[in-house]
């Protein structure tokens, strides 16, 4: 999964280089999501305390939840969780354990973890709309079986693929959505005085308008509309003519609903990256003395 080198030695807090991560990202998201699509909705993996098996086990939560607790237990102990753009879903993790790698201070500190808001809007909004062709393909099938029922059409039984494909998915959305940190301390340290008056007013809405860059947004969604388009296509190469000097065919069946995808970071990722950006924000000035706040109105990078 992409990621900012923090231990290169270049300047982390480049824009152009964070934004290179986020676009880097959205490959990783949208490969993710196709290998979700594969299988079926299976809800019951998402409900609470659906498992005896697990209650047994004395975990309370549901079978995702539980595939995230012991991923983030084992990756918590090989201190994944000491790098600064990583973050957990899990609550009451070990200690790593190897000492953590000395990261150069990039970030002011601050405990913003959007992982709830993540799990509830993929569980909710993503996973049943990506999931619908196979889901649709799953009820084809068991009814030429005369299998009937529709919580059976949903479930084909693919409970720890579809966790472990779910978890990948969420990994990579809660690295993209908490860059909004880089992205944010990046904007705030090329010109302070334009973000301090506000945060100490605690004016959300101006700084939203601060951060927002409504043209970059724009060429985002064009670019991944384009990508999820592209990505989504079957090309069938073994011995297929070469097509426009293209060798192989494409099909005109598509892997993934693209418009899903768009929606996603339109009406989920981005916004939430936003208030990522705006949470930082207001967190940036805790702990300073008034002087320190009059000398970072006075300093500015650009
Ligand atoms: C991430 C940035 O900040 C905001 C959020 C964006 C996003 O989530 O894609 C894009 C532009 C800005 O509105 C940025 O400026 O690159």
């Amino acid at each position: 999964m992409p990621s900012l080198n923090f231990t290169s030695g270049e300047d982390p807090l480049s824009l152009d280089r964070i934004r290179s991560v986020l676009v880097r990202l959205e490959d990783t998201i949208i490969f993710s999501l196709i290998e979700r699509a594969q299988f079926a909705h299976n809800p019951r993996i998402y409900q609470q305390d659906a498992f005896k098996e697990l209650t047994d086990l004395g975990f309370h939560g549901s079978w995702l939840e539980w595939f995230l607790k012991e991923i983030e237990f084992f990756h918590a102990k090989a201190r994944r969780y000491t790098s600064p753009d990583e973050y957990p879903f899990s609550a009451d993790l070990p200690e790593p354990v190897l000492p953590p790698l000395d990261f150069p201070t990039i970030l002011y500190p601050n405990k913003i973890n959007a992982n709830p808001s993540i799990l509830s809007f993929y569980t909710n909004a993503i996973v049943p709309r990506i999931t619908r062709r196979a889901t649709l393909a799953l009820a084809a099938q068991k009814r030429a079986h005369g299998i009937t029922g529709s919580a059976e059409f949903e479930d084909d039984g693919n409970y720890g693929s579809a966790a472990t494909l779910d978890v990948e998915v969420l990994q990579s959305i809660s690295k993209r959505v908490h860059y909004g940190k880089f992205v944010s301390e990046s904007k705030f340290a090329e010109n302070p005085a334009a973000f301090i008056p506000h945060i100490l007013k605690r004016n959300r809405e101006a700084l939203e308008g601060l951060i927002t860059k409504p043209e970059v947004e724009r060429k985002l969604l064009v670019r991944l509309h384009k990508k999820a388009s592209t990505y989504a296509q079957d090309i069938v190469g073994d011995g297929e003519a070469p097509v426009n000097g293209v060798s192989g065919k494409t099909s005109a069946s598509s892997k993934i609903d693209v418009d899903c995808v768009v929606d996603l970071y339109e009406s989920y990722i981005i916004p939430l990256t936003k208030e990522v950006e705006v949470d930082y924000l207001l967190c940036r000035l805790e702990g300073l003395s008034q002087e320190e706040i009059n000398n970072l109105s006075k300093s500015k990078t650009s």
